[in-house]
């Protein structure tokens, strides 16, 4: 079998294209932009990278984009000061801290002070929970953004054996909370799991967000799986790969995500996705 490739980068832009015309709707009649504060702590260049691509997908969507680069020496006091006024700030409905943090400040007492009805990420505990209870308004960006890929592909989730390698609160974590929501029966596995490859060859649908380049290799993949990659590792040769032995793998799933072009670009629009969501249902 040859895997049918899964276009994050063309579905990606189709839901730009989609929030654009919202967004112009929305001017056209007197409403305000919505508006997405993006603050960035310290000068790491990966993030520096992933930073203006949120901040230039705002603007080509029509969003009101406000950046603020705080020194890496800020001290969390410094931080919550910035989250409180922009709490407060009436033109904006999403803000976004960028992860990691240093070490000195806490990222869970960070995220804790995001109001949950501007937490675009919804990283926070209150959208969080809501998930966990069926009830989710705010989501997890990678997440959302795959359960849109997984829908594109036509295939039926309910009672798909789904499996997720890597249990992070960013994505692992909430991605098994979405497959559960869909009908999956779930599997997460981490560091601690015990025979991977038996866990992953039971897989009808494979999720990996580990970050470490072809950690799966293809040959465990169950024939016709679909298979999600959430990796991003760059090689030494500056070229980006992803968690799956992507060619091998490609041999045996039926549907499967390119890195990049697959997961990333989804995870922009769903950011995109939630701050018109909170634009709209929290704060018009
Ligand atoms: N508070 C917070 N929210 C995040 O959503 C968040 C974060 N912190 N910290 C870092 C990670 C990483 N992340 C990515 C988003 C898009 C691509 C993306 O578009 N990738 C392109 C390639 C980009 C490239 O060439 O490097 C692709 O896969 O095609 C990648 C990575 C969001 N993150």
């Amino acid at each position: 079998m040859t895997a049918s490739l899964i276009d994050g980068k063309a579905i990606a832009a189709s839901i730009r294209q989609n929030i654009a015309s919202q967004v112009q709707h929305r001017t056209s009649q007197g409403l305000r932009a919505p508006g997405l504060a993006v603050i960035l702590v310290g000068s790491d260049a990966a993030s520096q990278v992933y930073v203006g691509n949120k901040r230039k997908a705002c603007e080509q969507v029509g969003f009101v984009s406000k950046s603020f680069d705080l020194p890496a020496d800020t001290t969390e006091a410094q931080l919550l000061t910035q989250i409180d006024q922009l709490n407060a700030d009436t033109s904006i409905d999403g803000i976004l801290v960028q992860l990691p943090l240093p070490d000195h400040i806490d990222s869970a007492t960070v995220i804790e002070r995001i109001q949950p009805n501007k937490d675009v990420d919804g990283f926070h505990p209150y959208n969080v929970g809501r998930l966990a209870q069926r009830i989710p308004v705010l989501r997890p960006c990678t997440p959302l953004g795959i359960m849109q890929l997984i829908k594109s592909t036509g295939i039926k989730t309910h009672g798909l054996h789904a499996v997720v390698v890597g249990a992070s609160n960013i994505v692992g974590r909430p991605m098994t909370l979405e497959l559960l929501l869909r009908g999956c029966t779930t599997t997460t596995c981490h560091r601690f799991t015990d025979d991977l490859r038996h866990h992953v060859a039971q897989a009808d649908l494979l999720v990996v967000a580990v970050g470490k380049p072809n950690f799966i290799p293809g040959e465990w993949i169950k024939p016709g799986a679909i298979v999600i990659d959430v990796g991003i590792n760059r090689q030494a040769d500056g070229k980006l790969v992803g968690d799956v032995e992507f060619e091998a793998a490609s041999q045996r799933a039926s549907h499967i995500t390119p890195v990049p072009g697959g997961v990333g670009p989804m995870t922009i629009a769903c950011l995109l996705q939630n701050t018109l969501f909170a634009c709209e249902q929290y704060h018009s």
